[in-house]
């Protein structure tokens, strides 16, 4: 069964709450971008907005972490109520300390890549993640265009965990929306991250069922 994951990037934050609530029912994930306005051009969410949603939610909050010296924030938002804490390879010259970091925080370790990054940058620490999340647009900003050469990606991922019996799953987040996430699903992909198909739409519900439709 293939997981949805709303991204709040999209929400109403003045209205945070009542906006988690809207899609909970229908969710497997809570999406929670982190931007700092140096890793990616946008500025967004840090830990006190984990912290208070936290209580809001039982869903896992899952949080992509698009932020530079991710280690010195894991703490932070382990502490905040983080379910599932990813960072980007990109980020990340000792990734495989930074992923040890996270499981140690008690909390399920993600490791994500951009577009431009292959697979084989990750091929180290696949046994190590419980999570591999391929961006399907360049990070920074919701509401932008599936790029389709991310497909192979999926792809070789989907193949690796076969093949070495890896636990990690496969998410894929950025311009899914009914018309992108079949082809994501068949190359592979277990979680869909979607923002701006969810909650641009004026029924969440429907909107989120359209996407699970589309599978089909
Ligand atoms: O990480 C992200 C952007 O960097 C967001 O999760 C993603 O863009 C969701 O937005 P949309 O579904 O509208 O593309
Ligand atoms: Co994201």
């Amino acid at each position: 069964m293939t997981k949805i994951a709303p991204s709040i990037l999209s929400a109403n934050f003045a209205t945070l709450a009542d906006e988690i609530k809207d899609v909970e029912a229908d969710s497997d994930y809570i999406h929670v971008d982190v931007m700092d306005g140096h890793f990616v051009p946008n500025i967004t969410i840090g830990p006190l907005i984990v912290d208070a949603i936290r209580p809001v939610t039982d869903l896992p909050l899952d949080v992509h972490l698009m932020i530079e010296n991710p280690e010195h924030y894991v703490s932070a938002f382990a502490e905040a109520g983080a379910d599932i804490i990813s960072v980007h390879q990109e980020a990340c010259p000792h990734l495989h300390r930074v992923v040890q970091q996270i499981k140690a925080e008690g909390v399920k370790a993600g490791v994500v890549i951009n577009p431009a990054t292959p697979v084989s940058q990750i091929e180290p620490i696949l046994g190590d993640v419980d999570l591999v999340l391929v961006m399907t647009v360049n990070p920074g900003f919701g509401g932008q265009s599936f790029i389709d050469s991310t497909l192979s990606k999926i792809e070789s991922l989907k193949e690796l965990k076969d093949k070495h019996l890896y636990h990690y799953e496969i998410e894929v987040d950025g311009g899914v929306k009914a018309e992108t996430a079949k082809k994501c699903v068949d190359a592979g992909a277990e979680v869909l991250v979607a923002g701006s198909a969810i909650f641009n739409q004026d029924n969440r519900s429907d909107a989120i069922k359209n996407i699970k439709s589309s599978l089909k």
